[in-house]
Order: structure tokens, then C-alpha cells, then sequence
């Protein structure tokens, strides 16, 4: 049998146990998995899976350093103690298998290179897009095409709460609070609303995609906070919905550019169709073209199938070395290039000065005659090219006005809003959203 310990029975560690201890009708290895240890914070909590209690314990440290482990499956997020109990438990030469996208894109480096040293696998499927295989994919069967770009939906809560908002005009808040309750959210739910759990994601991506790592804090990260009823209203009048986007490409000028932005996605797009907790990541490579993956991105059941199929990746490899050792009488220490990761460089980030969008803004304005030339003039001085101006109504008694501009340079629309800031006849800014 191979013995696991897990740290952290919430919602992801539940679904887990739950998979593990109902292993009818699922892959036949599952039956050669044993639960040794669960490490919890509160061990009088109620649980929803009922496990003998010796099982269970708060002394993590335990559980990292017991030799009858085979397997650490860290399901307990953040990035302390996390972070520490993992590289102890590849100290003590346990394989990892962990849904912690946080720790992953801010230590990856140190995580990886010393699970490379002692021999050993970690392995993120769960990390990123929940459920959906993408970090396999992109290792294996994607691994040969030379990918230009990923752009991804791949944070389920703010994906449920645009989707309500949109689609029932609702509270951010009340929603929010919806996705919290059905364990959608991070235990601190800024990490999803601020784009920062997006960040996390595609910083991994992006080293799987282009080959090299990713400093997380090159990622840039803007949240859905500013996202009002009335932007996703004239995204419709416009024919959009608007999507957090997580993108990550090579640029033309050279490096990669990784970011995280509310953008307004024309409707006739497959990813403007991904609704509710579900996340989608499209990879475009050469030769293959264009390939979507799609599925539940978030909650209990959908991301233990990942943590699960990784587990059943590493028994798989586990149970193919003992059965060489046992051909050839040596141990066989090398690790599976296609399981492992062996980045070692950092990429070239392009700075986001260089990247190329269309821009949607909203200007409150005070209503005096002039003011579309003044912003037509403002941009025009600046190469923004626009496509569309349109004074829309009254917010108060502020005249409101939505520009729509061509696809620019980010610098130059930068410089044009700088000196738009700085006209009389500007009361406000409230929203600026790229344009796909
Ligand atoms: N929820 C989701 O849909 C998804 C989550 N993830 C990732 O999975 C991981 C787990 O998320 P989730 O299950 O939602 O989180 P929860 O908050 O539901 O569960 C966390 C678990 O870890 C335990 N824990 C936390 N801190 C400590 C500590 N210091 N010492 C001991 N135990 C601790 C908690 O113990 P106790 O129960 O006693 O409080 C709890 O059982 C995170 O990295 C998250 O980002 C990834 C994809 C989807
Ligand atoms: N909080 C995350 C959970 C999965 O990674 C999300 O909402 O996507
Ligand atoms: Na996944």
C-alpha cells in the first residue's frame, strides 16, 4: 500500500477523503492508497467525512517526518506553515501533491529545486483551473507545440460573481458571499476579487507554456472591484460580456507578458460563454492551432479530482520503479521528465508599456460644450485612435462619456489619459477595462 498523510480536511481535503475512501468504479490503484494521517487546525471542528479520530491530528510536523509516509498531500493553503511543512516533507523524501496555487507561483522555485535534490515529485494539477486537467496537458500531451499565448478564465468566484451580476443584476457583496458559502472562494476571498488567486495561476501557466519561471511579482493584477452594474450594462449595449482574463504571451518586441485585467470579451467568443464557477483556458500553439479546456474550476468534488489524479500519477511511477528495483537489484532515483519540472532560468518579462489593447473608459464630465472634442484632441495627440464616442446620459449631474478606442499602445493611452486627467471639464474616471 502507499501510505499518504494529508494536511487539511476543508472543503478541498473533504472531497479528497471522500474520493479515496470510495474507490469502487474509479482506477483500480486507488485501492492501493491508504489514508495514514490528516493534519487539521481545529480538531473538534465538525467534520463533513467521519475518520477514526487517532487519524487526525494537529501536530503536522508529525505528519511531515512519519516514515510510514509515502505521500504529502498539502490541501491546507496559504503560505505559512505550508511552505515549511512541504520542504520538510521533501526533506524527509515524501512526494508532494498540493492545490496551492499561492505557494506554488511565490516559492516554486525553491519548492521544485528542492524536490529536484531529494528525488522527489510535486504535483499541482488541483492548483490551477480546479478540476480541469491543464498542468498535465500542458507537461504531456501539449508539450511539443511552441505555445504563442494561454488566455484563461481561471478564478471560479470572480467568474460567479461577473456571471450573477451580469445575468441577475445582483449585490457584489451578497454574491461574494454565495461563493463563499459553496467553498468557491480562498480563505481570504481579496486573493480572488483583486485577481491576485489569477495571478498566482497564470504565473504557472506560463512557466509550463514558455519554459521558464516566472517572477510572481512581474504579474500584473487588476481585480474586479471596479467592475459597476453600469459598466456590465453598456458592455452589453456594446455586444460584450465582461470576464477576468488571465493572460499570458510572447510578445513580438520580445519576453513574455503575464497579467491579470478585467476585460470586455465580444459575446460571440467561446471563453464570453464560460459561466458561474466554470473556467475555461485556451492555448494557442504551433503547430496544433487553438485548444479550449473546460470545466468546473472551483469547489469540493471537481478539484479533488485533480488532487486525486495526481496522487494516482505518482503511485503509477511508485509502483513501476519498485517493479525495476526489483528487475535490476538498484534503486531508480531519476524522476519521469514529463511528471517533473527542471526549469531553472527566469524569462524576460515585456514591460506592459509595450503590449498593444483596446481600451473601453467612461469619463463623468461636467456639462459644458466642448468637452468630446477636448478628449477627441487629448487622444489624438497621442496616437490613440478611437473608435467610438458616445455621450450616453447622466450620472447626477455629470454628463457621461464612453470612448471605445482602437487597438493602441498601452504607453501612449497612458500618456493621453495623464493629460486627460488634468482637464477642468473631467469630474471622474470611474472605469477603464481592456477591450479583447
Ligand atoms: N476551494 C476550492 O474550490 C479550491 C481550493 N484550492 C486550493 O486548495 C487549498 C485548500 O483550499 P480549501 O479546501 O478551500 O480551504 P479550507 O479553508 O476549506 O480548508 C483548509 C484546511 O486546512 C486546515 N489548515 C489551515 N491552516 C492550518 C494550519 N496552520 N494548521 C493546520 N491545519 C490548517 C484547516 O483546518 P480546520 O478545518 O481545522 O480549520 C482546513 O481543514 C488552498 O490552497 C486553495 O487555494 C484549489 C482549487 C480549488
Ligand atoms: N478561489 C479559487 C479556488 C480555485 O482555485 C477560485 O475561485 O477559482
Ligand atoms: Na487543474
Amino acid at each position: 500500500m502507499v501510505k499518504i498523510g494529508i494536511l487539511g480536511l476543508g472543503t478541498v481535503g473533504t472531497g479528497t477523503v471522500q474520493i479515496l475512501r470510495d474507490p469502487v468504479g474509479r482506477h483500480h490503484l486507488l485501492q492501493s492508497i491508504e489514508i495514514q494521517r490528516v493534519g487539521v487546525k481545529s480538531i473538534d471542528k465538525p467534520r463533513a467525512v467521519d475518520l477514526p479520530s487517532e487519524l487526525v491530528t494537529t501536530d503536522l510536523d508529525s505528519i511531515v517526518s512519519d516514515p510510514d509516509i509515502d505521500i504529502i498531500v498539502e490541501l491546507m493553503g496559504g503560505i505559512e506553515p505550508a511552505r515549511s511543512l512541504m520542504l520538510k516533507a521533501i526533506a524527509h523524501g515524501k512526494h508532494i501533491v498540493t492545490a496551492n496555487k499561492a505557494v506554488i507561483a511565490k516559492f516554486g522555485d525553491e519548492i521544485f529545486t528542492a524536490a529536484n535534490q531529494a528525488g522527489v515529485y510535486v504535483m499541482l494539477e488541483a492548483a490551477v483551473g480546479g478540476g480541469i486537467p491543464v498542468i498535465q496537458p500542458l507537461k504531456q500531451s501539449l508539450g511539443v507545440n511552441r505555445i504563442q499565448r494561454i488566455t484563461g478564465i481561471i478564478n471560479g468566484t470572480t467568474n460567479y460573481i461577473l456571471t450573477r451580476m451580469t445575468v441577475e443584476g445582483g449585490e457584489f457583496a451578497d454574491i461574494l458571499a454565495d461563493a463563499q458559502k459553496l467553498g468557491y472562494a480562498e480563505a481570504d476571498p481579496t486573493a480572488d476579487v483583486d485577481g491576485l488567486d489569477a495571478g498566482d495561476k497564470i504565473a504557472i501557466l506560463a512557466s509550463l507554456a514558455f519554459g521558464g519561471r516566472i517572477k510572481r511579482d512581474d504579474v500584473y493584477c487588476e481585480g474586479i472591484r471596479k467592475i459597476s452594474a453600469t459598466d456590465i450594462a453598456y458592455a452589453d449595449k456594446l455586444n460584450f460580456v465582461i470576464k477576468l482574463l488571465a493572460i499570458a504571451e510572447r510578445v513580438e518586441s520580445g519576453g513574455v507578458s503575464v497579467r491579470v485585467h478585467p476585460t470586455f470579451v465580444p459575446k460571440d467568443r467561446p471563453l464570453a460563454t464560460v459561466n458561474g464557477v466554470y473556467n475555461a483556458i485556451l492555448v494557442e500553439g504551433e503547430p496544433l492551432g487553438q485548444v479550449m479546456l473546460f470545466g468546473p474550476g472551483a469547489g469540493a468534488g471537481a478539484t479533488a479530482s485533480a488532487v486525486v489524479s495526481d496522487i494516482l500519477a505518482i503511485v503509477g511511477v511508485m509502483q513501476t520503479n519498485s517493479s525495476h528495483e526489483d528487475a535490476v537489484n538498484s534503486p531508480n532515483t531519476s524522476l519521469h521528465p514529463l511528471l517533473s519540472c527542471s526549469h531553472s532560468h527566469y524569462s524576460e518579462m515585456a514591460p506592459l508599456s509595450s503590449l498593444r489593447s483596446s481600451f473601453y473608459v467612461r469619463f463623468l464630465c461636467i456639462d459644458v460644450p466642448g468637452v468630446i472634442g477636448k478628449l477627441g484632441t487629448c487622444f489624438g495627440e497621442h496616437h490613440v485612435s478611437i473608435e467610438s464616442i458616445v455621450q450616453t446620459g447622466f450620472q447626477g449631474d455629470r454628463a457621461e462619456i464612453v470612448v471605445v478606442t482602437h487597438e493602441v499602445s498601452e504607453g501612449d493611452f497612458e500618456s493621453a489619459l495623464a493629460e486627460i486627467r488634468g482637464l477642468d471639464s473631467i469630474a471622474s474616471i470611474p472605469s477603464i477595462v481592456r477591450v479583447l
